[in-house]
């Protein structure tokens, strides 16, 4: 059976180390403050919001909301994201997606003030990320690569098969893992794929992002691979994730779901929002020529 990569456990060791870094803020005078933009009523965006703010507390992190109902307008959006760019005491901020279908999802992150791009899917980081410049990282696929550093899961050289080429998770991990410091093989499979299963037996690690519940079999991972199942679907209201259960049974570690990437995603939110709070000190500070 596959040895699990326990998310929630590697989110509350992120969180422990998060502690003293918030602290030393606090003897400066700085509390970092993460926003959340919530549009609607969707439960699974209200749950993830919810968890965000949770988050926020365990690590003494301001935390501020923002609720719109789900008729809001572009510009009465945008103006939220204004008042957000403006505010001091937020650090950097999320716009919980997915947007209902009228507002211009694309035109909403492009608004965002890079420095507080909490999400890093802002196209300005996105396109940092392309040309290899420092920017902040989106939060599964940095999640997903400090779970597998946390149990010593090697990715140079390796063979990532990611199965999905959504704009949160596949093709910005697809990004992430082929920069010199990961140094990954990526195939990035989606639905123009010819065999997925091909492509993903040829892999060391296979990352599930499709949104498809139980895409991945057995059928599709060779033995002794590395399985992070990330894609959630929800099927008679329970969250079911890309990888089929007899997949444990040839991998030899299974990032679960729930209870393996998505608490990684929160961990590296909270993490990016306390490295731009320190950034922002850090540039105040040279400012002041100190
Ligand atoms: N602006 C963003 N929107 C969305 C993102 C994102 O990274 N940025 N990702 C997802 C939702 N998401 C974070 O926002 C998220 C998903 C899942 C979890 C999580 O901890 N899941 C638990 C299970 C929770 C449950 O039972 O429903 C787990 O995996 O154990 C956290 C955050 C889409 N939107």
């Amino acid at each position: 059976m596959a040895t699990l990569l326990d998310g929630k456990a590697t989110k509350d060791a992120v969180f422990a180390e998060l502690e003293p870094r918030v602290s030393a803020l606090a003897e400066q005078d700085v509390v970092p403050g993460l926003a959340t933009v919530l549009v609607g009523d969707d439960p699974a965006s209200q749950n993830y919001v919810r968890s965000k703010h949770r988050d926020c507390a365990a690590v003494g992190v301001r935390s501020i909301s923002r609720e719109l109902p789900a008729d809001v307008s572009q510009a009465q959006l945008e103006a939220v994201i204004d008042e957000l760019n403006a505010d001091p005491a937020c650090s950097g901020y999320i716009v919980q997606l997915p947007l209902p279908e009228h507002i211009d999802t694309g035109a909403v992150l492009a608004r965002i003030d890079p420095a507080k791009d909490a999400d890093g899917l802002a196209p300005s980081s996105l396109g940092r990320l392309v040309l290899g410049e420092p920017a902040p990282l989106p939060c599964t696929p940095r999640g997903i690569i400090e779970l597998l550093r946390r149990y010593d899961i090697p990715l140079a050289g390796a063979h990532v098969a990611v199965v999905g080429r959504g704009i949160t998770v596949g093709r910005a991990l697809g990004l992430l893992l082929t920069r010199k410091s990961e140094n990954a093989t990526v195939t990035l499979c989606h639905t123009g794929t010819r065999d997925v299963a091909a492509e993903t037996r040829r892999a060391d690690i296979v990352v599930a992002a499709a949104g498809v519940p139980h895409l991945v079999t057995p059928d599709h991972v060779k033995s002794g691979a590395v399985v992070l199942d990330v894609g959630v679907s929800r099927v008679d209201g329970v969250l079911t994730g890309d990888v089929a259960p007899g997949v444990a049974e040839v991998a030899a570690y299974l990032s679960p779901n729930p209870g393996g990437v998505g608490p990684m995603t929160r961990a590296m939110l909270l993490t990016n929002v306390v490295e731009a709070a320190e950034r922002a000190r850090g540039q105040v500070l040279a400012s002041r020529g100190a």
